[in-house]
């Protein structure tokens, strides 16, 4: 589903990653650990076509990144992040309803769909309210809402948790790890969460001076 082949990528000539190689399958619960400044948010940019600048090789879902349109990209890997990224003067139903509208689908589906994934992620009966109304758990499972509007086959999220007290972000991780166990969707955390992670005996990548280590 994701494979990493040679990769290596430079800020001004300082190389940050050096020649990475990994590869996930399809369905799998991945988290991507490493210190901080090693490289983790640059492969996760480049995974979600942030980055475009780099060498080597990225295949996604079976083809190779550069093949792809980035809204393509973008449709089989889904992204939430750290700091939610939510627009703060839309609803909650108009932040996720936006990821259909973008891609022109219709008003009907857009509708019912962004109403169950509400459901499921646990927000019923909160569509009405803004942003700045929910705690930064509920607002993590909006994005997350939105991240699987358009049916990625990958989530991609950049410590997810980073934000959140430790019971909202075990919450977080549980979410996660349900939709990948119920919908077979392929998870792939940037995750600090130390002692949370280890709950899910997940297989763990370390980025280490520049490499991708399991
Ligand atoms: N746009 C940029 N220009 C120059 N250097 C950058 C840029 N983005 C990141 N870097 C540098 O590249 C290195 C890797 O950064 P990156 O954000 O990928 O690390 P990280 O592992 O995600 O760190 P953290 O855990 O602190 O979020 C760091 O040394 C950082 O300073």
């Amino acid at each position: 589903m994701i494979e990493m082949k040679h990769v290596e990528k430079s800020y001004r000539q300082v190389p940050v990653l050096r020649d990475v190689n990994f590869r996930i399958e399809r369905g799998e619960y991945v988290f991507l650990k490493g210190d901080s400044g090693s490289g983790k948010s640059t492969l996760l940019k480049i995974l979600y076509r942030d980055i475009e600048d780099y060498s080597g090789e990225v295949t996604l879902d079976g083809k190779p990144l550069r093949s792809l349109a980035r809204y393509e990209s973008r449709r089989i890997a889904g992204t939430i992040f750290q700091t939610f990224e939510l627009l703060g003067r839309k609803t909650v139903y108009e932040n996720v309803a936006l990821a259909g509208e973008v891609i022109g689908r219709r008003e009907d589906e857009i509708k019912q769909e962004t109403l169950n994934l509400l459901h499921r992620v646990g927000l019923s009966g909160k569509q009405d309210r803004y942003p700045h109304e929910l705690s930064g758990g509920e607002q993590q499972r909006v994005a997350i809402a939105r991240a699987l509007l358009n049916k990625p086959k990958v989530l991609l999220a950049d410590e997810p948790t980073g934000n959140l007290d430790p019971a909202n972000a075990e919450k977080i991780l549980d979410l996660l790890k349900q939709l990948n166990e119920e919908e077979g969707i392929t998870m792939f955390i940037v995750t600090h969460a130390e002692e949370l992670s280890h709950k899910y005996q997940a297989r763990t990548l370390y980025v280490r001076e520049g490499r991708v280590e399991e």
